[in-house]
């Protein structure tokens, strides 16, 4: 084998002349200094718990593709709120999964004030007044075809859809939720949803935008917890943005608040931090990340195979959101690392 001994070029600088004794590894030699100038930090009042429910009773049915996330039926549901509430994790968001016999092609269900939505709310809302309840008002539930819209002639229609969000929108603020978050991509449907909240006396009800939902591969577990993934035709192309765009998504944040959103949220999450800074540079509006399934489940899967250490690799990829300019993460690891971070 042939052995090559680099040459150090005449007159070689030492480190000291190249750094001009800038020593940027000086603040990093011990774990005090460290903490002395870190940055952004991590707390139990930055996460929001995104639950799966059902009806029925004392069920805690596992969702094979989200290890350790569960569907709830209500008073379990109640009971996690609680646990939740106790951890001082600030709020929760709420997704259904609807029997199959309760879908149909307009995601009517959504209207029925005794859905399992906003029984959910109501019982939430009674038994820990506290946590703050989060409420998407999507049709891809309640529809037959598992798309966030009214499917007419293989398209999915603006403005009905519209109509049809906007008063499900007021029926859960009905029911007690604090924040409506329309995760649909409706052109409108904010202003819209403004309107007829105020209309019918919730001035005090927030709207988290989905202003930057992106069609992602990332979603697949949730498809499974809702029970959408065997139904979905086709893609959301045509209502979510498209993941090569960072423009289009500025412009889709500053119509929302133009139109009266309170919040913007990017999702899915961590392939997305561009967007976020991005959105808080320009905006300055709180903003949320959505930490989704698939972000999720590719944690824990690398974790049960030993390939990486899950704990710290679900700190890392929070805090990276907090660096990015989020305000907090809706995240199904909530109740996992609160527990750390108050441990
Ligand atoms: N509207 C809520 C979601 O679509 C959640 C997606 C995910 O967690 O993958
Ligand atoms: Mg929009």
């Amino acid at each position: 084998m042939n052995k090559f001994t680099p040459a150090k070029p005449a007159g070689a600088r030492s480190v000291d002349e190249i750094t001009g004794s800038r020593r940027l590894r000086r603040m990093r030699k011990a774990d005090w200094s460290r903490r002395l100038v870190q940055e952004n930090r991590l707390s139990v009042d930055d996460l929001i718990w995104p639950i799966f429910v059902v009806d029925g009773k004392n069920i805690r049915e596992p969702i094979a593709a989200m290890p350790g996330v569960f569907r709830l039926s209500l008073d379990l549901a109640v009971k996690e709120a609680e646990r939740a509430a106790k951890l001082g994790i600030p709020a929760i968001a709420t997704f259904p999964n609807v029997e199959l016999g309760l879908r149909d092609q307009t995601g009517s269900h959504i209207l029925d004030p005794e859905n399992v939505i906003n029984r959910a709310t109501r019982a939430i809302k009674h038994a820990v007044p506290e946590i703050g309840i989060i409420t998407d008002a999507a049709l891809d539930p309640f529809t037959s075809h598992g798309h966030d819209g009214i499917l007419r002639d293989g398209i999915i229609v603006n403005d009905e859809t519209v109509e049809q969000v906007t008063a499900a929108a007021v029926i859960q603020a009905a029911a007690g939720a604090d924040i409506i978050a329309p995760s649909d991509m409706m052109d409108g449907r904010i202003g819209a949803i403004r309107d007829a909240l105020d209309a019918n006396g919730f001035q005090d009800v927030a709207i988290m935008s989905y202003a930057t939902k992106f069609a992602s591969a990332f979603y697949g577990p949730y498809r499974e917890a809702v029970g959408t993934a065997g139904l979905l035709k086709g893609d959301k192309k045509t209502y979510y943005l498209d993941h090569a765009n960072s423009d289009e998504a500025v412009r889709e944040a500053e119509q929302d608040l133009t139109e009266g959103a309170d919040m913007l949220m990017v999702k899915p999450g961590l392939p997305y931090l561009d967007i976020i800074r991005r959105l808080k540079d320009e905006f300055r509006m709180p903003t949320f990340a959505y930490q989704v399934s698939g972000e999720y489940s590719m944690i824990k899967a690398a974790a049960a195979n030993g390939w990486i250490d899950g704990d710290k690799a679900m700190l890392e990829s929070l805090l990276a959101f907090k660096r990015a300019g989020c305000d907090g993460i809706l995240t199904y690891f909530a109740p996992e690392v609160a527990a750390m971070l108050e441990g």
